[in-house]
């Protein structure tokens, strides 16, 4: 029996079923009710790292009736390529995935940004349901429907608005996750105290030694806050016609810098330095007052997330900036924040404050 778990209902803005992400411990019982009596076949999708886990709910899966398939895809950012798509359309396809069977996405951010995509395209769509199991899938990949994949040419470039049909969000998967993999998820927490909920900030600051682990007396708070901003942005705007942009805060930077690094570097470190980035615009835009643009650098520090990036790249940056989403023909555009929690679109700016404001994050 899963016990205190906390209910957070997402949609279903632009025709979109509304669904729910469950937080609390020992939640797989609840998998086998989302994926409904009448489906036959489901596939669990995992990264390496999560094989054990991956099987082990395979075998479940078919111990309840449900032809289940296992595909194991690769760690990290490495799964989110056109190839390892057509890897797993084709285990699909041999399993004779039809419509009306599930995908189960289980793994970080970037398992369930594929396993979106692939749930996404397959069949022009099927349903799926996500288990995220680091603290970024949880509080920000997992909801809202963004699957995706990089390409050569930049971050997330493919990919469709495919929201998932429930999400799992198991506490003690946090347990295995690697230090710096459970930080770099904090980069996300902190972004969305910035964008709508300073009480984020506030509990970090109190104590960032231990919001640096699961154990710490705050992670189900800080987790189910940070969930709670992503589904109130993207129930009232799926697919990011207006006000979802506020969750792109500091992401112009981060896509190009981990563009820059192959995508070798986590998203979450790359947010972190573009969150400094975009407060050091704001404060030279004229729009973001000197404390909390300080703010930034030093919750962030706190916790141990980077704040620099090499000079000498920024050209290469720049360029990379141009296939931001958020860009509209030639016109950059950037999240600011006019004041705490007031996110606001910074349109063009000019370029000798671009790098200003650069010049304040490089080393
Ligand atoms: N779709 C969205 O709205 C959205 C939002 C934010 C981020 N993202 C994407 O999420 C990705 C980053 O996700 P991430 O930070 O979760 O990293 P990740 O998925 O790359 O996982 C990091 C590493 O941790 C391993 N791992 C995952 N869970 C584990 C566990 N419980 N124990 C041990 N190892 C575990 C993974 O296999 C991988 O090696 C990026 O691609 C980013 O673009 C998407
Ligand atoms: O959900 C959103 O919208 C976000 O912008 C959340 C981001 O944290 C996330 O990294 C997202 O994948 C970025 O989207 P993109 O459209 O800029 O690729
Ligand atoms: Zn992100």
């Amino acid at each position: 029996m899963a016990s205190q778990v906390t209910r957070i209902r997402v949609g279903g803005s632009a025709g979109s079923e509304s669904y729910e992400v469950l937080v609390g411990r020992q939640l797989l019982g609840e998998l086998a009710g989302l994926i409904g009596d009448r489906v036959k076949r489901v596939a669990v999708i995992h990264p390496e790292a999560l094989a054990d886990t991956g099987e082990a709910l395979r075998a479940d899966l078919a111990e309840q009736g449900f032809e289940a398939v296992a595909i194991q895809v690769p760690n990290a950012e490495e799964a989110k390529t056109a190839e390892v798509a057509a890897y797993c359309w084709k285990a699909l396809g041999q399993s004779g995935f039809t419509r009306t069977d599930v995908v189960v996405g289980v793994g970080g951010g970037s398992t369930t940004d594929l396993a979106g995509f692939v749930a996404g395209t397959w069949l022009r769509g099927v349903r799926w349901i996500a288990i995220p199991t680091t603290v970024l899938a949880m509080v920000d990949a997992a909801v809202g429907g963004k699957t995706g994949i990089n390409t050569a040419e930049g971050k997330n470039l493919v990919g469709a608005f495919h929201p998932p049909a429930g999400v799992l969000c198991d506490l003690a998967a946090l347990d295995s996750l690697p230090a710096n993999d459970y930080v770099s998820g904090l980069a996300e927490v902190i972004k969305a105290g910035f964008i709508a909920d300073p009480v984020i900030l506030d509990l970090i600051e109190a104590d960032p030694e231990a919001a640096r682990t699961p154990a710490g007396p705050h992670t189900a708070e800080l987790i189910e806050r940070s969930i709670r901003v992503k589904a109130d942005v993207v129930s009232s705007d799926l697919r990011e016609s207006g006000l979802r942009e506020i969750l792109n805060y500091g992401h112009t930077l981060a896509h190009a810098i981990e563009k820059n690094e192959r995508y070798k570097w986590r998203h979450g470190a790359a947010v972190s330095v573009g969150l400094h980035f975009a407060a050091e615009l704001g404060r030279l835009a004229g729009r973001l007052d000197d404390a909390t643009a300080d703010r930034h650098r030093t919750v962030l520090e706190s916790v141990g997330l980077p704040l620099h990036y090499r000079y000498d790249q920024w050209p290469r940056l720049l360029e990379n900036m141009k296939v931001d989403k958020k860009s509209r023909g030639d016109l950059l555009r950037f999240i600011v924040l006019d004041g705490l929690a007031k996110p606001t679109v910074l349109e063009g700016p000019d370029p000798a404050v671009l790098l200003a404001a650069y010049g304040e994050v490089a080393e």
